[in-house]
């Protein structure tokens, strides 16, 4: 544990007699996710104009459930947590905690971890830069092992989102911070652990605010934090830790008061339940003009979005402290609902991570209705997809203005891709109250925050159907021959969905093998070097979604095998092609940019 603090220390360019100074704001921005190919399936194709009926269960928060699984390295022996949400993030997280060591066991939606054997203070950098929340693991590990060196984080792709506060609130707590390699370096400056100081945020940054509570939990002394985060999440967090046998006064207020403890121990913990999943199946009902149950949802955290859909002209009743009915039908006004004004802010203002979905719904509301998004800076990505289904939406910046359905707003279904996480989302509602057939690429971003989404919106009576990727398991054998050549072998009949652009033009499509090309009968693909195969079988086996650009002349589509050696990307050109309908690219050139292996529609 303490090598990399003896690292930094032998350092010669520092000089630990000087105070540490602030790193350049620009150098702490997080590197953006490289994403290594497309990101198409799983798709969704949603059928509407839909009418949902019944009740919805709501799953417990990502939000929460990311810092508290980072707690759990705060405290000795086992954590128990409940009605954790199987998300993308908390199974990436589950990972970024094994790779230090930590014993994780997921049983559904249970999570139990066993610090103990923890023996890295340098979780895995590639699990930390898919999502933002692993980030938070920084405060944990110095408070508890005075150091740790942690990649800058991934998450959704919504504006800079710097950690310069992150930085400078561990600066005031004695640790040294450094940016090297894309990782932030970090080390308590007397070489025992952190020292309890204060600190004010300039922002009040959740995951700052968080990150900084874990680790001053464990500091000598006392420490206050001030114009931190007020959002549940932060008082969700605070409730862990003191069960743990920390002492954090003032959480859910702008001042945290934490007297550092030199030992945590694990406790149990059910994770309170998602106010944006809730808030979003609300905006499911405002925006199809039905009437639906949502439980268990806190309503004191979804008030100010009850605000605005008592405003539109929704109807909202409490059946009990947990259970919500928002209610648009036709008759009690749900017809007609009126636009209004949105201002994303901190807690108690209105969430961020709403409004992209709340902009869906007031495409579909009367009158003209300014959206301002003060949180991050380019959370707009929403806007371009919605407009693909007929939406009038005029954006400066970070302002939006929606022309609502008297204004000329008219949806209908189309062919849209998710980009990020709430705006994926927002395409959802939005595709449920249009018209017809639209199809949603990218559902990855969306999975990444809502539990089976499209089974809890299929209950509701929408129609909504998942295309997946054929699940590996699916796969029984990738076969390599003598020869090199490749043969993918599969349980059952797979289809290749494909898509190839000519221009300006693109063109989505299914193809079953023909019979005489069915799956069990190989595809032959000759890698030019060991190099490649090796890279072919790597992708295939992880079930890619290969991406590749190669322009395909209409004399090769006749070819049904690759039998020469070429580069990669023309092998896997001709593997393609030898599985598209005869003639169906060959009258222009186009260029196959995506092609992967899944079920049939
Ligand atoms: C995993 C998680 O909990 N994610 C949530 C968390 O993200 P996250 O914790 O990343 O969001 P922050 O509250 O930190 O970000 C808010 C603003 O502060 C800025 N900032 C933040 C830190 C910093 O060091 N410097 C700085 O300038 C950001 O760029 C952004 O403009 O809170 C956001 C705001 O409610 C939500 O949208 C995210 O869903
Ligand atoms: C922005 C979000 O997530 P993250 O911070 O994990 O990217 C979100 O949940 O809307």
């Amino acid at each position: 544990m303490k090598k990399l603090a003896a690292t930094l220390r032998s350092n010669k360019l520092m000089d630990l007699s000087i105070a540490p100074k602030p790193l350049p704001h620009s150098l702490l921005k997080p590197l953006k996710p490289q994403p290594e190919t497309e990101i198409a399936y799983p798709k969704l194709i949603i059928t509407g104009p839909s009418k949902l009926s019944g009740h919805v269960p709501i799953s417990g928060s990502k939000n929460s459930a990311l810092p508290i699984l980072a707690a759990t390295l705060c405290c000795s022996g086992t954590s128990i947590l409940h009605n954790v949400p199987n998300l993308f993030d908390t199974r990436t997280m589950a990972s970024v905690l094994a790779s230090l060591g930590a014993k994780v066991e997921v049983f559904d939606n249970e999570i139990m971890v066993n610090t103990d054997g923890v023996q890295s203070v340098e979780p895995n950098a590639d699990e930390i830069r898919k999502i933002r929340g692993g980030f938070f693991v920084l405060g944990p590990l110095i408070g508890r092992f005075g150091e740790a060196v942690v990649a800058l984080p991934g998450g959704c792709d919504i504006g800079a989102r710097p950690v310069d506060l992150y930085v400078r609130g561990l600066q005031a707590l004695g640790a040294v911070v450094e940016l090297r390699d894309g990782k932030v370096q970090a080390y308590a400056l007397n070489g025992r652990g952190l020292v309890g100081g204060s600190f004010q945020l300039d922002y009040p940054s959740v995951g700052a605010t968080e990150t900084l509570m874990m680790a001053a939990c464990m500091a000598d002394g006392t420490t206050v934090l001030s114009n931190v985060a007020r959002e549940p999440e932060v008082v969700d967090l605070a409730r862990f830790l003191m069960k743990s046998g920390a002492s954090v006064e003032g959480a859910g207020s702008n001042k945290l008061v934490i007297k550092g403890k030199s030992q945590l121990h694990g406790s149990k913990c059910t994770i309170a339940p998602d106010r944006i999943e809730a808030g979003t199946f609300m905006l499911a009902a405002a925006i199809t003009r039905s009437c639906i149950l949502i439980s268990p949802v806190i309503p004191s955290q979804v008030s100010c979005l009850m605000q605005k859909l008592l405003a539109a002209g929704c109807k909202i009743r409490q059946w009990s402290h947990d259970t919500l009915e928002v209610s648009a039908v036709s008759g009690s006004g749900g017809e007609n609902l009126r636009g209004f004004e949105v201002k994303t802010g901190p807690f108690p203002g209105f969430p961020t991570d709403l409004q992209p979905q709340i902009m869906a719904l007031l495409t579909t509301c009367n009158g003209l209705s300014p959206v301002e998004e003060s949180v991050f800076e380019k959370r707009m990505g929403h806007v371009n997809e919605l407009r693909k289904l007929g939406a009038k939406i005029q954006v400066c910046a970070s302002s939006a203005l929606v022309f609502g359905k008297d204004n000329g707003s008219v949806l209908s279904g189309s062919c849209l891709s998710a980009t990020d996480l709430r705006g994926g989302m927002s395409l959802v509602l939005a595709a449920l109250a249009s018209k017809g057939t639209t199809e949603i690429n990218g559902v990855s971003h969306i999975d990444r925050g809502y539990e089976n989404v499209d089974t809890k919106l299929h209950l509701l009576g929408a129609d909504v159907k998942r295309l997946t990727a054929l699940p590996s398991s699916e796969l029984n054998s990738l076969i390599v021959d003598d020869s090199k050549k490749v043969r993918l072998k599969a349980k059952k009949t797979v289809w290749f969905h494909w898509k190839a652009e000519r221009g300006n033009q693109t063109s989505l499509g299914s193809t079953k093998p023909e019979s005489s090309r069915q799956v069990g009968s190989p595809i032959k693909i000759t890698a030019a070097s060991d190099h490649e195969l090796n890279q072919l079988q790597q992708k295939l086996c992880a079930f890619p979604h290969l991406k590749f650009h190669c322009l395909i002349p209409p004399p090769i589509l006749e070819a049904a095998t690759c039998s020469s050696p070429g580069s990669f990307s023309s092998c896997l050109t001709l593997a393609a092609a030898s599985f598209l309908p005869p003639g169906s690219l060959s009258k222009a050139l186009y260029t196959i940019v995506s092609w992967t292996v899944g079920n049939g529609i």
